[in-house]
Parts: C-alpha cells; sequence; structure tokens
C-alpha cells in the first residue's frame, strides 16, 4: 500500500432546509402526549429499530406516556412482552394481541390492529420503524385513520416538528404536523440510538396487558396471504444494525470476487453491502444493497470499495459515522463523504488488508 494516496476529506453536510410557513413558530406545544409504539419481535425479542422508536418517542416529550404494541401467538410474544416490559424505565405498558390471526406481520392485518388500538387509546402519537414492517404497516393504518403520515423522520423538534431527508438525503427538510391527531411517524432507527440503563437501576417492569380482539375485523384479512418467510441465513451481523458495514460496488466485477468481502467482513466481525449495480449484475442478492432504494445505514464504520458514490448510494451510508473509501480515481464523488480515502486498486487492498488483520476471536 505503500504507493497510494491518502486523501482527507470534509465531509459535506446535507443542506438544512425549513419548510414552514410564516405563519407557523417552533415552540413545544404542552399538552398531554401519549405514544403507541408499533413493536417488531423475533424469537421472543423486540427487534432493536422498535426500541428505536422508544427514543424517538422520548424526543417527543420526557412526559410521553409510551406504549409497545406486540402482535402475534405463541410463547414467543409473551418472552418478548415480558422483556420489553423491563427493558426502560420509560415504557408505560406493553399491549399483546395475542391471536393466530396475527402470526406473521402482514400489513392488512397489522394495520386493522393499529385502527382498533388507536380508537380505544386515543394516542396523540403512533410510531414505527422506518423499515419493511413499518413503511407496510404504518401508511395503512394513516388510511383507516384519516390522517397523513410523516416518513423518514430523523429528528425531532418539538412534538410536532420533525425533520426528514428529501431529494435523496441531499437537504433536510423541517415540518410541522398540523393534522388531527394521531400524528403518524416513520422514523430512522439509525437516527435514534437504543436507550440504554446501567444494570444496577431499578424500577418496576411496565404492566402487559392483553388487547381486547372482540371487535377485531376480519374483513380486510383476505387481501393477503403469508406464503414464507425468508431471512438472511448467516452468523454476520444484520446489515440494518451492524456496527461496521463493507460494501462492494460493480468494480468488484463478480459474485466469486465479492467473496474477499465476505472474508474481509469475517475478520471485522461486519455486515457486508452492495450498491444496486453491484445487485443488478447478480453478484449480490437484493438484501444487501445500501441506498435509496435499499438498505439505509449508520454503522461505526463504513468501508465502500469500488463504489462511486452516487446520491441514490450516499443516501443510504452517509450518516456513517466513519466512512472508508477504495477507489481507483481519485475524482469519484464518494472521497466527498468520506473521512479516509485510498485511492488505489481493490485488488491490491483487500488481499493485503486479509493478511494484516487478526482473525476476529
Ligand atoms: C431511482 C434510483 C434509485 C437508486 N437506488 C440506489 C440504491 O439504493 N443504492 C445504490 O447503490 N444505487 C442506487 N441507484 C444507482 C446509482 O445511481 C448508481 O448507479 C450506483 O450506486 C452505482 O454503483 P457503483 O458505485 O457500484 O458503480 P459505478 O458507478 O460503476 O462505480 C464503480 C466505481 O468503482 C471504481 N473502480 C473500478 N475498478 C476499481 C478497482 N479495481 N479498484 C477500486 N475502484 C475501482 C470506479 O472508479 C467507480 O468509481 C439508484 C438509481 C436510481 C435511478
Amino acid at each position: 500500500m505503500s504507493s497510494v494516496m491518502i486523501l482527507k476529506s470534509l465531509k459535506k453536510k446535507p443542506l438544512q432546509t425549513t419548510f414552514i410557513s410564516q405563519s407557523y413558530t417552533i415552540k413545544s406545544v404542552s399538552r398531554y402526549v401519549s405514544t403507541l409504539i408499533l413493536g417488531e419481535h423475533e424469537g421472543g425479542h423486540v427487534k432493536q429499530s422498535s426500541y428505536s422508536a422508544i427514543t424517538a418517542a422520548r424526543s417527543i416529550s420526557e412526559q410521553n406516556s409510551i406504549s409497545l404494541l406486540l402482535a402475534g401467538s405463541g410463547p414467543s410474544i409473551h418472552k418478548a412482552a415480558s422483556h420489553a416490559a423491563s427493558f426502560h424505565p420509560s415504557i408505560s405498558q406493553v399491549l399483546v394481541a395475542d391471536t393466530d390471526k396475527l402470526s406473521h406481520p402482514l400489513a392488512e392485518a397489522w394495520a386493522e390492529l393499529v385502527h382498533l388500538v388507536q380508537k380505544k387509546g386515543g394516542y396523540s402519537h403512533i410510531i414505527a420503524p422506518s423499515n419493511s414492517f413499518g413503511k407496510n404497516v404504518l401508511p395503512r393504518a394513516a388510511a383507516l385513520l384519516d390522517v397523513s403520515p410523516i416518513t423518514d423522520v430523523n429528528d425531532i423538534s418539538g412534538s410536532q416538528v420533525y425533520v426528514r431527508p428529501i431529494y435523496a438525503g441531499n437537504a433536510l427538510c423541517t415540518v410541522r404536523y398540523t393534522g388531527a391527531d394521531p400524528c403518524m411517524l416513520t422514523i430512522r432507527p439509525t437516527s435514534f440510538p437504543v436507550l440504554h440503563i446501567s444494570s444496577d437501576s431499578k424500577w418496576d417492569a411496565a404492566p402487559v396487558s392483553q388487547v381486547d380482539l372482540s371487535t377485531y375485523s376480519e374483513d380486510t384479512l383476505g387481501k393477503s396471504r403469508y406464503l414464507k418467510h425468508t431471512s438472511q441465513d448467516t452468523e454476520r451481523p444484520d446489515l440494518g444494525s451492524a456496527r461496521v458495514v463493507v460494501t462492494g460496488g460493480r468494480a468488484l466485477k463478480s459474485a466469486e470476487n465479492f467473496r474477499l468481502l465476505e472474508k474481509l467482513a469475517e475478520k471485522l466481525g461486519a455486515a457486508v453491502g452492495a450498491t444496486r449495480a453491484a445487485v443488478d449484475a447478480g453478484f449480490v442478492p437484493n438484501e444487501l444493497q445500501v441506498g435509496q432504494t435499499g438498505k439505509i445505514v449508520a454503522p461505526e464504520l463504513y468501508m465502500a470499495f469500488g463504489v462511486s458514490g452516487a446520491i441514490q448510494h450516499l443516501a443510504g451510508m452517509r450518516d456513517s459515522k466513519v466512512i472508508v473509501a477504495v477507489n481507483k480515481d481519485a475524482d469519484s464523488p464518494i472521497f466527498q463523504v468520506a473521512d479516509y480515502g485510498l485511492v488505489a486498486d481493490l485488488f491490491d487492498v483487500i488481499p493485503q488488508l486479509l493478511e494484516k488483520l487478526p482473525q476476529k476471536k
């Protein structure tokens, strides 16, 4: 690596844009705030993205009364509910909708459930993570409740003022919600780190209550049918929540060459990501795509190999804490967002990294 040039660049920050009508002023409105979080669970545990939604709810108001809604059937939902009830003192209650009709997270069935729970609970806010689950369920539930949702929120400046990216993340837009309750949001989990509390803190676990499903309408349930669930069968961390991500672009040239990146990921305990060009070329499956039409990630370390840095790709990774880019072309746009840049051939760099990095224990 001796003959390569190292670039240190200033990260370009997205433009901050405020689209608030002049007649409004930003101030926190003092009123009773209660939030329903749409929670996802797997294997008896609530997913981290749902806990990020709790952090977002706390940003709306510290006095927020937060209810976490879980749905499904069997012992795993009760295990997840019991974990969640003692996860953080800001959780006021855990609601469990225990029915076979919700064993699989079908959007229509969930939307109907949210409609029912909102009618009973009268929450001022409803929040879901901005992932396939939240993006699927929340707009449908919003339509049933006749409100307009705000999506992809990455900052909260008051109980009704939210920041969200526009133009593929090149500008941030501040919006004020002026509609009727509930104000419905999808939030970017990477922007709201999960709240942790020291293990010696003591508080009473939140109550776990069953949702009364006697009026749960099944009318909408015939519109979609559950077929099967496939998930990444890997010991590597999940791309959406990994601390380190190594991403390859079109320059990798083949699925076989992506094995190099996988070996690097194994050494670093990282998740593997890819650009859309690499996915479209069939080097890796679609679920590894990072970007505007792929996953949004914000790891501690993002390493991009042979990635040009198209705006649609940057939209999915520019919030990463440290970005390292390796590219043959010194003028490649990826260097505008990189903290550390290496102008080099990835086929020289990756084998050297593999040789020098110790095996992860
Ligand atoms: C509506 C829409 C949505 C999109 N959504 C996404 C999205 O979600 N995610 C996404 O990634 N893209 C998305 N795209 C595509 C995006 O515009 C780019 O085409 C894509 O990101 C480019 O991928 P790439 O960087 O792998 O390929 P290229 O742009 O072809 O870049 C390859 C890079 O590799 C470098 N290189 C070549 N050989 C080597 C080598 N041996 N060593 C080191 N460097 C080398 C080159 O200098 C170049 O910079 C979208 C496009 C559209 C229109």
